[in-house]
């Protein structure tokens, strides 16, 4: 019998072609897969998809195509404890794929048909009446601010240079203001703080060595300096591949936080609220292939 999945496709996603999506229905279905296609007609979609997947079928499996942003929606669909996740990377940055090593469409469809999977361990962000699952991070100050001022025309035409230019927007208009993050009951005045639930940032670079989906907890970077040329110091250290640990910056494990001040926050590369905000990890939120 064939299993039955559900592919959630972001249309708008970087690499995204019809004949693509065709290809990748036609190796699922040669590999024991009955696919459904669903085609996201906007940002909420992915989300309801899953959604409904979840709620109509007793073993929910639920494949995310597109982005980061697109795994980001699926995941926020998801009844705990029930689906199987995987992800086909057609976006632009593809942070996850590079966390779970997928080099291709292929290396992807592969995996999903040798059905090896691990139990899946997230983050659950809450803040001015919002609530948020992340895969990779959630990010509170500085890189809140740029994924906030990301402006669409600039993201339609440049890519990832608009996020460049938010970046030197922000750093124009630099707000110096620290806040405080709690954790495992200490306090720390922070400029701007990562919660990782990935190693990797924004690519393939490596901020948070031993950050794991797969295992308990989050790795947590605070920025404690606040100037400017603290971030460029970290941003050379990040970029040489040697973490951004040491000097104004403190690195530590914790499984749950709490962020003051009213800083802009993203998660998973998306704008989602300003500060204050909790954020706890939830494991065996679904199986995810890898
Ligand atoms: N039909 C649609 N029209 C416009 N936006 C959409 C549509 N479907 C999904 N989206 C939004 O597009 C955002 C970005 O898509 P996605 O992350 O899949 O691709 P990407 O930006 O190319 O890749 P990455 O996030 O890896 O850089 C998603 O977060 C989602 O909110």
């Amino acid at each position: 019998m064939p299993l039955p999945c559900t592919l959630i496709i972001n249309p708008t996603s970087g690499s995204y072609s019809g004949p693509l999506v065709k290809r990748i229905t036609e190796l699922l279905a040669a590999g024991g897969f009955e696919p459904t296609v669903l085609l996201t007609g906007g940002p909420d979609d992915a989300a309801a998809f899953a959604a409904r997947a979840c709620s109509q079928e007793e073993n929910p499996y639920i494949i995310a195509v597109g982005g980061d942003g697109t795994l980001n929606g699926a995941l926020n669909g998801l009844a705990p404890g029930k689906a199987t996740l995987a992800f086909i990377p057609l976006g632009t940055a593809n942070v996850c794929a590079l966390e779970l090593g997928i080099g291709s469409v292929d290396e992807a469809v592969r995996r999903i048909i040798r059905r090896e999977t691990r139990p899946l361990s997230v983050g659950v962000l809450e803040g001015f009446g919002v609530e948020r699952r992340f895969l990779l991070m959630a990010g509170i100050g500085f890189d809140g601010f740029v994924v906030e001022g990301v402006l669409g025309a600039e993201k339609k035409r440049f890519g990832k240079g608009a996020y460049v230019l938010s970046a030197l927007r922000t750093l124009a208009a630099w707000d110096g203001r620290p806040m405080e993050v709690t954790a495992g009951g200490e306090r720390r005045s922070c400029h701007s703080v990562i919660v990782c639930n990935a190693a990797r940032y924004g690519g393939k670079f490596v901020l948070a060595p031993g950050a794991d989906m797969f295992g308990p907890g989050f790795r947590v970077v605070c920025i404690e300096g606040t100037r400017r040329r603290d971030y460029l110091g970290i941003a050379l250290k990040v970029l040489a591949g040697k973490g951004p640990g040491g000097g104004d910056v403190t690195v530590f494990d914790a499984d749950e936080l709490t962020i003051g001040g009213n800083k802009a926050v993203q998660v998973d590369g998306d704008f989602i609220c300003h500060g204050p905000v909790t954020i706890r990890a939830v494991a065996d939120l679904a199986r995810m292939v890898v």
